[in-house]
This record gives structure tokens, sequence and C-alpha cells, in this order.
């Protein structure tokens, strides 16, 4: 087990002063090198959720433990990729990937300055390494946040929702990209998406979240094989189920 979400509570103060019940209860068991996503309507909690796990924010009572013990703060084994892409503008993009790795490794910048490169020619950046953030398309900057941040061997990657202002195509793109990287760095990934056909093509289990409070519904586990085929039948019923456990009907 790398993390566990022990009764997990939080509340916040609004504007008005009314208190607004947000997470509930919530327990969760994440283990080493899985891909869990967390699904559910807009203002469930996801990412209250994922800044708790994070150390970002405390729950109001209950607890998240990783291997370490109790998280108490934000900690380097834990990366986490933001909606919007959180490069350094001032920085070319290999020195944007590069910059992490010697804060991690100073004594191997040689050695960080190739890894970097063949990740970047990986995702087919290799022509854009020079380029600053500002002349990258969306996915193209969201490829080089997520290969920055996977460089780092974070073994825990927190993901909120990092494909949602792209296009599908490059979104369907990305999503295999992630799959290949998460694989070949041994990592954990939970990651926000109120998207069902994103959450089944890249979770080992999904998490189904509820609002008002936000509440775990659910966990879908996915024993899909992958690569994911969108049109198979499998792919297609796990969808429906997931839907269905969504409550999809009732969101509309
Ligand atoms: N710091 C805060 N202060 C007050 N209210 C907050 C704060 N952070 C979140 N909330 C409220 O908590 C609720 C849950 O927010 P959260 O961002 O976790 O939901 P979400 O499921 O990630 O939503 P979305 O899918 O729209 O991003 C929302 O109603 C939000 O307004």
């Amino acid at each position: 087990m790398v993390i566990q979400v022990k009764n997990v509570n939080k509340s916040f103060k609004q504007e008005d002063g009314d208190i607004l019940h947000v997470l509930d209860n919530i327990n969760l068991d994440i283990k080493d090198r899985e891909f869990i996503c967390l699904l559910g309507p807009s203002g469930c909690g996801k990412t209250t959720l994922l800044r708790i796990i994070a150390g970002l924010d405390e729950p109001d009572s209950g607890e998240v433990n990783d291997s370490a013990g109790l998280i108490k703060g934000p900690s380097r084994d834990r990366g986490f990729i933001f909606q919007q892409y959180s490069l350094f503008p001032w920085m070319t993009v290999l020195d944007n990937v590069v910059f992490g790795l010697n804060m991690c490794y100073p004594d191997k910048k040689e050695e960080n300055l190739e890894s970097a490169k063949r990740y970047l020619q990986r995702v087919g950046l290799e022509d854009f390494q020079n380029s600053y953030p500002y002349q990258l398309s969306g996915g193209m900057k969201q490829r080089v946040a997520i290969i920055r941040s996977l460089l780092n061997h974070t073994p825990v990657q927190l993901m909120d929702e990092p494909f949602s202002a792209l296009d599908m195509q490059t979104r369907h793109t990305l999503q295999e990209q992630l799959i290949g990287v998460w694989k070949r760095f041994d990592t954990t990934i939970v990651f926000v998406t109120h998207d069902v056909d994103e959450a089944v093509f890249l979770a080992d289990k999904v998490v189904v979240m509820d609002k008002n409070p936000g509440r775990v519904k659910d966990i879908v586990s996915i024993d899909l094989e992958r690569p994911r085929k969108r049109e198979s039948t499998e792919f297609l019923k796990i969808q429906e189920e997931v839907m269905e456990s969504l409550g999809v009907h009732d969101m509309e």
C-alpha cells in the first residue's frame, strides 16, 4: 500500500458564512504502481481530496498516510500536475525538463541532460527543446509538464484534470503516452477527471464520487488489457457500468 486515506472529512467556510461539507468520511487504499482515477461531478471534492493527499491541505478529521507515515505537508515523493501547465515561461523546454532533475541530482548534470533529451524525443518534442513554452500548443506544454514531473522519479504523481483543456485527438494521444510513461517509470498515479471515457481508458480502478457532500460512491476495477480499445464491446460495457454507478442521468 502506498497511500491510505482514512475517514477524511473536510468543510470550507463560504463567503456568506455557511459551512460547506465537501468531503464526507472518505476511505481509500491506493496500492503501489496503481493507476487510480477520481471521477465525479463538478464540486464533489476531487481536487480537495487530491490536495489533501498531496499534503497541500489538511483534513478537518481523519488522516492520510503513505509508506513514510502520516502526510503532514507536501513532499518530493508526491508530484502534482495541475490543470494549467506549470512550466517556467522564461526557460526553454529542455531547461524546464532538466531543472527538477538537476535539483534532485546536482552531481549528474550531464546525465540529466541526456535523459531529458531522450524523453523529449520519446514524446515527439525533440525539435522543440530550445523553444519557449509560449511557442508550444497546449498539448505540447502538457507533455513537457508530464515528462518533467515523471523524470524526477517521483513515486506518486497526483494529476488534476491535466488534459481537460485539450482537443479530443490530442487528449487521446496524451492518454496513450501517459500510460506508456507510467509503465516505464513504475509510478503510482492518482488522476482526477470528470470524463468517464478518460477514466475507463486510463485507470486500474475508478473511484466514483458523489456530491453534497463528496463521498466515495463506488470503486470499479477496470480489468481490461492495455492498450485499451475504445470501440471494443468490453470497453463500452465497463463505460456503461461506470456511467450507471455515477448516475450520469441524474447529473444532466
Ligand atoms: N478553499 C476553498 N474555500 C471555500 N470553498 C472551497 C475551497 N476549495 C474548494 N471549495 C469548494 O468545495 C467544493 C469542492 O471543490 P473541488 O474543487 O474539490 O471540487 P471538484 O470535484 O474538483 O470540482 P471540479 O470538477 O469542478 O474541478 C466546491 O463547492 C468548491 O467551491
